[in-house]
């Protein structure tokens, strides 16, 4: 039996990036550039001022004060005119193209008003707040290498170089089936022994969480025919993933039909809990996802093997969240020989990350899962782990570590 580590190592080695697309620009916020942005031209375009003030000629000004004629007037977006004579200075606004002959900006504040003329009262040194031709980005320059993940930095970059559509990794479109005769959709009264199909909403919302586009398809019944007209649906999509009919139950029928429609199992089972009764598989490029039916090892599982998956597929480098150190606050306590994920509460300590436990660990207890923000990962071998422990933890909101208790 894989540990969680290896199953995630079989996953991501099988899939890839799907396919280019380009965006409106600001679609492309959250996506992940696919081509490398190549400076059209260079930043800025031309010199212009970093102040409010005047331009000069830092020559004019070796003995402070001096008057210096205001021979003009340039403001943001203004056009320059001739060259600056000797002893003249010219009004400009930031972002104003410097004139030629001047060679330094005086900001409003460091000069007086004296008629027709600018009294310049600070020393001014040659190129001072000046914003230089190509200071920025120099033209040809690769700026932002494909592979990065678009953030508002990037779209301005983007912006900035007249990109109105970028580029982008294509969204995964995953499709998920919920499985069991118990279920019942959203809106049905409660009744006792049937169960409100929220995994089908959890995963979509996580799926919609990562970037990818969910394509729901409902209830397969426990029936060879229910299952296979859903599945064969499914394996339509780029990715698809279900909830349940995977553990040793007699009707659990998953893995049994999706091998009928030629997905290749790469493995059956985790050494992890919760969601030890995992299975993945391939069909053709398509990643098979069949995640255990208890909400919580949906979710769980979801994040550990589903989520890397969906995030490398849409280009993704950095797609596993990483195991930073925390202290564990009161014992846990755990079967030796598995590997646990206990649900704890992440909280930020004189800049120190502490975790507690979120309450009963039992894999049919939600709302634990409702309060944590995080999970510790417990050892193998361990059976008690006691309050004090440094652990390995994975942050799972991304508020989490706002909180100060
Ligand atoms: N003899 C064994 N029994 C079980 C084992 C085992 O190894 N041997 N593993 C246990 C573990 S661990 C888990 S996890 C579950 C996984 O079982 P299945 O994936 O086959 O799921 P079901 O048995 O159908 O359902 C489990 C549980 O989850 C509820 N459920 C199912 N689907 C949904 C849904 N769409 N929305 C909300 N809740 C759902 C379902 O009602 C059950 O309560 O198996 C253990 N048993
Ligand atoms: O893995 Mo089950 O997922 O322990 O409840």
């Amino acid at each position: 039996m894989p540990s969680f580590t290896e199953a995630r190592g079989l996953i991501l080695d099988r899939v890839a990036p799907l396919g280019i697309e380009r965006v409106g620009i600001l679609e492309a916020a959250g996506r992940i550039l696919a081509e490398n942005l190549e400076a059209p031209w260079e930043m800025p375009l031309c010199d212009n001022s970093a102040m409010d003030g005047f331009a000069v000629r830092a020559a004019d000004c070796t003995t402070i004060p001096v008057s210096l004629k205001v021979a003009g007037y340039i403001p943001a977006g203004g056009e320059v005119s001739g060259p600056v004579e000797p002893g003249c200075a010219i009004r400009i606004m930031t972002g104003a193209p410097i004139p030629p002959g001047c060679d330094a900006v005086v900001p409003v504040e460091e000069t007086e008003g004296d008629g027709d003329a600018v009294r310049i009262v600070a020393p001014v040194k040659e190129r001072q707040h000046i914003r230089f031709k190509g200071e920025d980005v120099a033209a040809g320059e690769t700026v932002i290498p494909a592979g990065t993940l678009i953030h508002p930095p990037e779209i301005s970059m983007l912006a900035s170089f007249g990109k109105a559509l970028v580029p982008v990794f294509r969204r995964a479109r995953v499709a998920i089936l919920s499985t069991g005769d118990e279920l019942i959709e959203l809106g049905s009264p409660p009744v006792p022994g049937k169960i409100i199909n929220s995994n089908t909403l959890s995963l979509a919302a996580a799926v919609r969480q990562c970037g990818a586009e969910p394509i729901i398809l409902g209830i397969a019944r426990d029936d060879r025919e229910s299952h296979r007209e859903k599945l064969a649906e499914g394996l339509r999509a780029d990715a698809l993933i279900t909830s349940a009919g995977v553990s040793a139950g007699d009707r659990d029928l998953v893995r049994d039909v999706l091998a009928e429609l030629g997905v290749e199992q790469l493995f059956w089972k985790v050494d992890m809990k919760p969601g030890g009764p995992t299975a993945f598989g391939m069909y053709g490029e398509k990643p098979v996802f069949s995640l255990p039916g208890n909400p919580v090892s949906t979710m769980v599982t979801f994040e550990i093997f589903a989520r890397p998956a969906l995030l490398r597929m849409m280009g993704h480098r950095n797609v596993v969240r990483p195991f930073v150190k925390a202290t564990l606050r009161e014992d846990a306590k755990k079967k030796a020989g598995k590997v646990n994920f206990l649900r704890v509460q992440v909280t930020q300590r004189n800049g120190r990350l502490e975790a507690s436990t979120a309450g009963d660990q039992h894999t049919g207890i939600l709302r634990t899962m409702v309060r944590s923000n995080g999970l510790v990962l417990l050892p193998l071998e361990a059976s008690v782990v006691p309050a004090g422990t440094e652990v390995d933890l994975m942050i799972l909101r991304d508020d989490a570590t706002m909180l100060e208790n």
